[in-house]
């Protein structure tokens, strides 16, 4: 097989941003969002406090039990409400791509690194509340997209505020890795001034608690707790030098590696290669996607060049995980494109952050990359997050029979540059 390799100096040398000043980690606010995410993904149900001191509860839609509408009710006393990514509210036609402006992060700015600003949550209400069978065929990727006739009648939809109790619950399905929505109510009274304390109500109720403004902080702060934890010489097929370096975050997720070739210098922009996690394209050798030979040809290309670092990014399926890719597949075998199928499914069409691999990039010594890559958003992201892009080294592979359509969607609707 054969790669082109060109270089492209001009775009992309001005692309360089210092880094950010990083602001100190809250451990227990991280240790507090994992374990709700861990809660939601098993099915519980989680209270969220805001910043008004107010509580409620949330469930993701995803796991949710039938029971659980009449249990956040009985819990909370408030009327339950599905939340939805404002993606899915316009793909359900609920609400107009037009008119949605970027609500950015629930932080109130974008994550630096992140490929895609957060357009934002919305609420779903009904009179006397919706069924979770309702709630589950609003959010559900099988609905048809166009499904406007089979919506409950009187539905009401409202944004979700950033920071709001809504904006955290989709945030922490969608940090899951489960689809994009859940099912929340309010305290009718609660907070300081009606004398409820959200951390007594929640310890009454054996809930965990979680303020929405550390799920808003989440990504960034997790990636700060990088470490890392073990290396070892691994010689590779055509590159025998090689080192694997492990980097976990310190909420115990999936580890990210860098795989090192050769001995870059650290002075120097060393040639990198950031390869996002694909187990069906780089374990099986799956065909719908190029990631296989990207991943093998990118490792081929360092060696040829003498040296270099491939980061191997634990963002299965562009950040939605291998579950919902497989939902998106399955969506995209209906008919719909890869950009589509995320956005049925209610997320962005690229859901990676780049903090992570710029962090890594860091602890290794590298402050300037060559950066092998199609994808404009990982140069301008990168170099956000502060590492100098120097050049793009393109990273072309021929089609193979089955991925022209993914690779001509990424062309035309993510600027990719073939
Ligand atoms: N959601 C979704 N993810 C996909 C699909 N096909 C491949 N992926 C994922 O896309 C990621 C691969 O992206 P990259 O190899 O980084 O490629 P890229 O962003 O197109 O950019 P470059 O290859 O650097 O030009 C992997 O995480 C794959 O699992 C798809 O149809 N849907
Ligand atoms: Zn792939």
């Amino acid at each position: 097989m054969q790669a082109e390799h060109p270089t492209d100096t001009t775009t992309t040398a001005t692309l360089s941003a210092p880094a950010a000043s990083p602001a100190p980690i809250d451990e227990a606010a991280v240790r507090a969002v994992d374990r709700a995410l861990a809660a939601l993904r098993r099915g519980e149900v989680v209270a969220i406090e805001t910043a008004d001191g107010t509580v409620g509860a949330a469930v993701s839609v995803e796991s949710v039990a039938l029971d659980a509408v009449e249990r956040l009710k009985a819990l909370t006393g408030g009327t339950p409400r599905l939340v939805v990514t404002r993606r899915r509210a316009v793909v359900l036609g609920l609400a107009s791509a037009d008119a949605a402006q970027p609500v950015s992060d629930i932080a109130g700015d974008q994550a630096p690194g992140s490929s895609t600003e957060s357009f934002g949550a919305m609420a779903l209400d009904r009179p006397g509340g919706l069924t979770a069978d309702q709630a589950h065929a609003l959010a559900d990727p099988e609905q048809h997209p166009q499904a406007q006739g089979a919506l409950p009648a009187g539905l009401t939809v409202a944004d979700a505020r950033p920071g709001s109790r809504e904006a955290a619950a989709v945030d922490l399905a969608r940090l899951a890795r489960l689809l994009p929505a859940a099912i929340t109510a309010d305290l009718p009274s609660s907070g300081p001034a009606a004398g409820t304390s959200a951390a007594d109500w929640a310890a009454e109720h054996d809930l965990l608690l979680v303020r929405a403004s550390d799920v808003a902080d989440y990504r960034v702060h997790v990636v700060r707790t990088l470490r890392r934890v073990a290396d070892a010489r691994v010689p590779l097929v055509g590159s025998e030098n090689t080192r694997i370096y492990a980097f976990r975050p310190a909420d115990g997720g999936p580890e990210h590696l860098a795989i090192v070739i050769g001995d870059p210098d650290p002075d120097q922009p060393v040639l990198a290669r950031l390869h996002s996690e694909c187990f069906t394209g780089d374990l099986l050798g799956s065909l719908r996607c190029d990631c296989g030979d990207q991943l093998r040809g990118a490792i081929a290309e360092i060696a040829r060049q003498g040296s270099g670092v491939l980061l191997y990014l634990a963002q299965e399926g562009r950040g939605i995980g291998l579950v919902n890719k497989l939902r998106a597949y399955r969506i995209q075998d209906r008919g719909f494109d890869t950009v589509d199928a995320n956005e049925i499914l209610g997320f962005e069409a690229d859901e990676r952050v780049y903090l992570p691999a710029a962090e890594m990039l860091r602890q290794l010594g590298f402050s300037a990359v060559r950066l092998m890559t199609n994808n404009p958003e990982k140069l301008r992201q990168l170099a956000r997050c502060g590492i100098a892009v120097v050049e793009r080294v393109a990273h072309i592979f021929p089609a193979n029979g089955h991925n022209e359509g993914y690779l001509r969607t990424k062309a035309e609707r993510s600027g990719h540059m073939f």
